[in-house]
């Protein structure tokens, strides 16, 4: 667990153990930074989870040189995070900047010291660019990006509560680029228990006459009325999204989460473990991820070639299959714009990282 004091890896391991998908014959490796304040914290943390799951905790051990990382199922939730300070833009060009390095180091030790079987899942934004890095360094099957598991976890639980049952019952996928540039498929939810009539009347009913192409302007506008009503009156903040279509929900929630000061934490956590528990069970699972695709996907008439979060086949070596199904013309549109914009922001890091590997700063006119 790269990062385990931060507040999404403190969550991780939590769960991890209280959730007991690691047995206590297992280890758990948690890995900090020499030089920072987490080397004292991880050490804290590991006494801490013994202390409270000693019955049924795995074998807890301290890293905190890179190439120390040992594990068959590698969880990168290292590095710095933006969006915490109530009216502050995320800058995800400086958040880049941060994580490139970070994820190099790390991708660099894997390739060197790894095992060539360990499979990484990247938590730390942003996610598309740590999956480029990773997937070069070792092997684009191996590398999966939690963001779009969690953006469609998000997207099935307001469909859900929009028709009045829970998540379980709702399938489908939100695909594209975690945060603002997600692409919910409406075209692949469905509901357990209604057959495809009441189906598409339940989505037309909650959906409304949209598409995707003023999805944009939908989130913007959305974020502008939560910025303006959260001054004064946070609670009202939150009944504003509920007023909101499932779809739309699912880019503000999360947001408004943020602007209140507390951090998406344990729902961040909790779709992680879905993730490792897929990755442990040795069985295969369709879940959604950003992966390094190679033109296994075809976006209005164009092979795609970069990270994009699509639906895959996850198993206990790391990803094997996308399984895109055919889209709705809104849906193929929004995501190929948006495999376009993760191309752009990604290639001016891949490009600083070529070379000897330590350079890491983007060429010039380059934007993340
Ligand atoms: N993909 C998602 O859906 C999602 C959701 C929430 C958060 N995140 C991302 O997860 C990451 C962690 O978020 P958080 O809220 O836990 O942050 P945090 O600030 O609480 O913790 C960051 C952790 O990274 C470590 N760290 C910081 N700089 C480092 C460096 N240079 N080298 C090694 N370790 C370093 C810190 O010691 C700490 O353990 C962020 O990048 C955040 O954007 C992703």
């Amino acid at each position: 667990m790269l990062g385990a004091t931060g507040d999404v890896g403190r969550q991780v391991c939590t769960q991890l153990v209280e959730r007991r998908v690691l047995p206590a014959t297992s280890r758990l490796q948690l890995v900090g930074r020499a030089d920072g304040r987490s080397s004292r914290a991880t050490y804290g943390l590991a006494a801490d989870l013994v202390d409270a799951y000693d019955e049924h905790a795995p074998l807890l051990d301290v890293a905190l040189d890179p190439a120390d990382v040992v594990a068959d199922v590698v969880v990168v939730a290292a590095g710095r995070t933006a969006g915490t300070e109530p009216g502050v833009p995320v800058d995800r060009r400086a958040l880049a900047a941060d994580n490139a390095r970070v994820f190099a180091t790390y991708a660099e030790a894997l390739a060197r010291h790894g095992s060539g079987r360990e499979v990484v899942v990247v938590v730390s934004n942003p996610v598309e660019l740590g999956v480029a890095v990773f997937a070069e360094a070792l092997g684009r099957h191996r590398v999966i990006g939690m963001g779009a598991w969690l953006d469609t976890l998000r997207f099935r639980r307001e469909v859900a509560a929009s028709i009045g049952v829970r998540r379980h019952r709702v399938g489908g996928f939100a695909v594209g680029q975690h945060g603002d540039d997600l692409v919910p498929l409406w075209s692949t939810v469905r509901i357990a228990g209604l057959d495809v009539a009441e189906r598409r009347a339940e989505v037309a009913r909650v959906r409304g006459a949209r598409t995707l192409a003023t999805y944009d302007e939908e989130i913007a506008a959305a974020k502008r009325a939560l910025a303006t009503a959260a001054v004064d009156d946070l609670a009202g903040a939150f009944r504003l999204v509920d007023s909101w279509p499932p779809d739309v929900r699912v880019a503000a929630r999360p947001w408004m989460t943020q602007q209140s000061g507390a951090k998406t934490a344990a729902g961040t956590a909790s779709a992680t473990i879905d993730l490792i528990d897929t990755v442990l069970d040795g069985r295969d699972t369709v879940v959604a991820g950003q992966v390094a695709l190679d033109r296994e996907v075809e976006l209005a008439g164009k092979p795609v070639e970069g990270v994009l979060g699509v639906p895959v086949v996850l198993g206990p070596e790391g990803w094997t299959q996308v399984l895109l199904p055919a889209l709705a013309d809104d849906e193929e549109r929004r995501l190929a714009a948006v495999a376009d914009r993760v191309s752009r922001s990604i290639e001016p890091w891949l490009t600083a990282t070529a070379g000897d590997g330590t350079a890491l700063v983007p060429v010039e006119g380059g934007g993340a």
